[in-house]
């Protein structure tokens, strides 16, 4: 886990405002995440981490503040030595830095499993066919769907298209990869087999994470760092030794507590 060469984090909102209409969802958001970090937030309900997420990827925009992502302004640019708020050309290219996974896996059905994970590649980045192909290949090997190679997302179960929406994630190289709640549309039976493959991921890569979960048990195995998030702000943050085994606020005991008596 290392600064950008920079000095800077990989990842910075500085006084973050995002709304939606009257509901103020981010008021003020500070939050740096450094390159190789692997970070969950954990939090009650519409408490803003999802938001955080969809704001990285660009499906949203903020009213207030600044994003900036490798030490670049990322939900501005730089016009003339002047920040404006970034065009869609300029947000274009840069989140192709960023891949996410969503609850929903989102596959192209009518796609089979290889042109569902080529396609991105070879039309967004201009890689090679043959190129996308072997990557596709070693991507599937990756989470442990090599035979499905061939097959169509409508023959696949939750947990197998979830695998393949995660190796199409990464078949774009992505340098942030961004999961939301990517285990709980699926059945319980498959979860385990998700979860397992991200954590070989995190063990084998130094790609940076942010993970929004219910899942304690991975959040704890996988993350250099919990945020609790609590009304669109940080209520506690620490290592997950720190933040689950000895939690310091009040909030943060009574959401664990529930948690835990949930599962
Ligand atoms: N597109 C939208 N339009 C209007 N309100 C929205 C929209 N997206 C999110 N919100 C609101 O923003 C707040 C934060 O939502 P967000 O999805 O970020 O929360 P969350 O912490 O991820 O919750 P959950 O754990 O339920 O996914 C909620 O009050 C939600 O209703």
């Amino acid at each position: 886990m290392a600064d950008q060469a920079s000095g800077g984090p990989l990842i910075r909102f500085e006084e973050v405002v995002k709304k939606f209409g009257d509901n103020v969802v981010l008021n003020g958001l500070n939050l740096d995440i450094n390159a190789g970090e692997r970070v969950t937030l954990i939090g009650p309900s519409g408490s803003g981490k999802t938001t955080i997420l969809r704001l990285l990827m660009t499906l949203e925009r903020i009213n207030g503040g600044r994003i900036w992502v490798g030490g670049e302004p990322f939900s501005h640019m730089d016009k003339g030595g002047k920040l404006v708020p970034a065009s869609e050309s300029y947000l274009r290219a840069k989140r192709k830095r960023i891949g996410m996974v969503f609850q929903q896996f989102n596959l192209f059905p009518n796609m089979s499993v290889r042109k569902n994970i080529t396609e991105g590649p070879v039309h967004t980045l201009g890689v090679g066919k043959d190129e996308a192909d072997q990557r596709a290949e070693e991507l599937l090997e990756m989470v442990g769907l090599s035979d499905k190679i061939d097959a169509h997302p409508t023959q696949l179960s939750g947990g197998q298209q979830q695998r393949v929406a995660i190796a199409r994630a990464l078949a774009m190289r992505p340098e942030i990869l961004l999961l939301d709640e990517v285990t709980s549309a699926l059945d319980p039976e498959l979860v385990a087999g998700v979860l397992d493959v991200l954590r070989d991921i995190a063990r084998s890569t130094d790609i940076t994470m942010l993970c929004v979960t219910h899942e304690m048990g991975f959040a704890r195995d996988v993350s250099h760092r919990v945020f609790m998030f609590d009304e669109g702000r940080i209520a506690e943050e620490g290592p997950p030794e720190q933040l689950f085994g000895d939690p310091q606020e009040e909030r943060t005991k009574t959401f664990l507590k529930a948690v835990l008596e949930n599962e």
